[in-house]
């Protein structure tokens, strides 16, 4: 069986060590899966999210990322999941004074990696934001942010893309456009993790890939029924 990209083992956490948030949590996540992530507000959804990039490491039970236990990783080795795994969060942030196209380099940059040009523009092209590459981010609307910040979050090639209530401020026409690009990469290998309230959304997408739909309900991770 291929190595999960995520793996939770009775995974529990509680913010400060305190009273657990999300508790007994068990899960694998396949290479090349898609799954959304529901749950009431308040729920778990954004931490759970970074759980997976060992933003935050469990309290109780265990917890592997591409094989490797999360709590047993060097500084190096964390660095070195991350560059596995594209975030896009919920109210993106960017550097205002620097023109957008570095925006979406700066993984590169802070990673000393060398920055192709040609890579930067078909990605530009890709979120259709081409016309855009020497505009400052307070320029962009809230659906060309969230594009940018997806073209920001994948420049490193990931394994693992997670993306953070993607569609909550942006109408339907860009919220389809943003999901069709997340079902593009998923397309291309890379497993995809959607938290999100809208159902549409997760229907929309469940008429063209393979979504599972996880639900933290009460603290405990459930697997949703199909009827949604
Ligand atoms: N850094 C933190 N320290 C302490 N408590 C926190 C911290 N971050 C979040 N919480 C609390 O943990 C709970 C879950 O928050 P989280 O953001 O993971 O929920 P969510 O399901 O993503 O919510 P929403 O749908 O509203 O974005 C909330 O009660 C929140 O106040």
């Amino acid at each position: 069986m291929e190595t999960p990209v995520i793996e939770m083992q009775n995974l529990s956490f509680g913010y400060g060590g305190g009273t657990p948030l999300l508790s007994d949590m068990s899960i694998s996540l396949p290479p090349g899966s898609f799954h959304f992530l529901t749950g009431p507000s308040g729920a778990g959804k954004t931490t759970f999210l970074r759980l997976c990039y060992a933003d935050l490491l469990p309290t109780a039970g265990r917890m592997t990322a591409f094989g490797q236990d999360v709590t047993e990783l060097s500084r190096d080795g964390i660095a070195g999941l991350r560059r596995r795994v594209g975030v896009v969060h919920q109210d993106p942030q960017f550097l205002d004074h620097l023109p957008l196209a570095e925006n979406i380099a700066l993984p590169l940059i802070v990673s000393g990696q060398p920055i192709e040009k040609p890579a930067i523009k078909d990605l530009l092209a890709w979120v259709q934001l081409s016309g855009h590459a020497r505009a400052l981010p307070p320029e962009l609307s809230g659906g060309e942010r969230q594009r940018a910040a997806l073209a920001r979050a994948v420049i490193m090639s990931p394994d693992l893309v997670l993306a953070d209530e993607p569609t909550g401020n942006l109408d339907w026409e860009m919220s389809m456009r943003l999901l069709q690009l997340l079902i593009e990469l998923n397309h291309s290998g890379k497993a995809v993790l959607i938290a999100t309230h809208d159902l549409n959304l997760i229907r929309a997408a469940k008429a063209q890939v393979q979504a599972r739909v996880l639900r933290i309900a009460g603290k405990k991770l459930q697997l949703a029924g199909a009827d949604l």
